[in-house]
């Protein structure tokens, strides 16, 4: 757990807590039958990333002598850095076959950014890590090189929505994806996004 804190949990943040509301409860079973079949895949969530990608990360970041060693030691994933349903509250579901990642995403009342509605950056976080995951789950150790957002509605604070994300092609190194944030019944359209990832080249020297 070379890139996360000891005081960490091994919770596992994606399940139901007592803080889940009912759309996220009934999404979260609607999703946990699709995964029966096995064409989709309910994904843990960690406070820190403990896979061997992550004790892999710094040799390929190359510039891993950056990395404040002692700060290193508090290292936690920042959508976990809230108490239990004040922040960033999620679930997310892999579909292989369609290279999908669908994650359902109740945000609290600390992700505030204009009255009643969600921060812009609390929704770009959100889309980060989805659209990052996807990545991730076809790229390896990749990192976001471009991501840009189209917010065409405020969501109101506490929503729960759907952040869908599609991996759209791979070419070489880079990964894009796009995704959309929409209303649980699908009848609003909050965000739309395009991204570029870039898998890390171990070989590659930062200048
Ligand atoms: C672990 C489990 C976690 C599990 C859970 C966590 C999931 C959350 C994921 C969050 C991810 C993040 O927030 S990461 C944090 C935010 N991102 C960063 O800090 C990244 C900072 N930037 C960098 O480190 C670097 O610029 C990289 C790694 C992105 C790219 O550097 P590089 O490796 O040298 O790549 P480089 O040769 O320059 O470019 C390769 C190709 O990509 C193109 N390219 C590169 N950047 C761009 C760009 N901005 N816009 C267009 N195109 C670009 C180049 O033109 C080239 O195309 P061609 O000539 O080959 O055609």
């Amino acid at each position: 757990r070379l890139l996360s804190s000891e005081k960490v949990s091994d919770k596992n943040h994606s399940l139901p807590k007592p803080c889940w509301g009912k759309d996220m409860r009934l999404l979260f079973d609607q999703f946990m039958k699709k995964c029966e079949d096995g064409s989709w895949i309910h994904l843990p969530s960690y406070e820190y990333i403990a896979t061997q990608r992550s004790q892999d990360f710094p040799t390929f970041i190359h510039a891993s002598e950056l990395i404040n060693k002692e700060k290193l030691s508090q290292g936690r994933l920042f959508t976990k850095s809230f108490e239990d349903g004040l922040g960033f509250e999620y679930v997310m579901f892999y579909n292989d076959a369609e290279k999908r990642i669908v994650c359902v995403f109740q945000g609290g009342p600390h992700l505030q950014g204009m009255p009643g509605f969600f921060h812009g950056g609390a929704i770009a976080t959100m889309i980060d890590a989805t659209v990052g995951m996807n990545a991730i789950v076809s790229g390896g150790i990749v990192m976001t090189a471009n991501l840009n957002i189209n917010f065409k509605r405020p969501i109101p604070l506490c929503s729960i929505v759907l952040i869908n994300s599609q991996l759209d092609k791979i070419e070489g190194r880079k990964l894009l994806v796009s995704c959309n944030v929409q209303s649980v019944d699908e009848k609003i359209l909050y965000t739309e996004a395009t991204s570029l990832f870039v898998k890390l080249n171990p070989e590659k020297e930062f200048d």
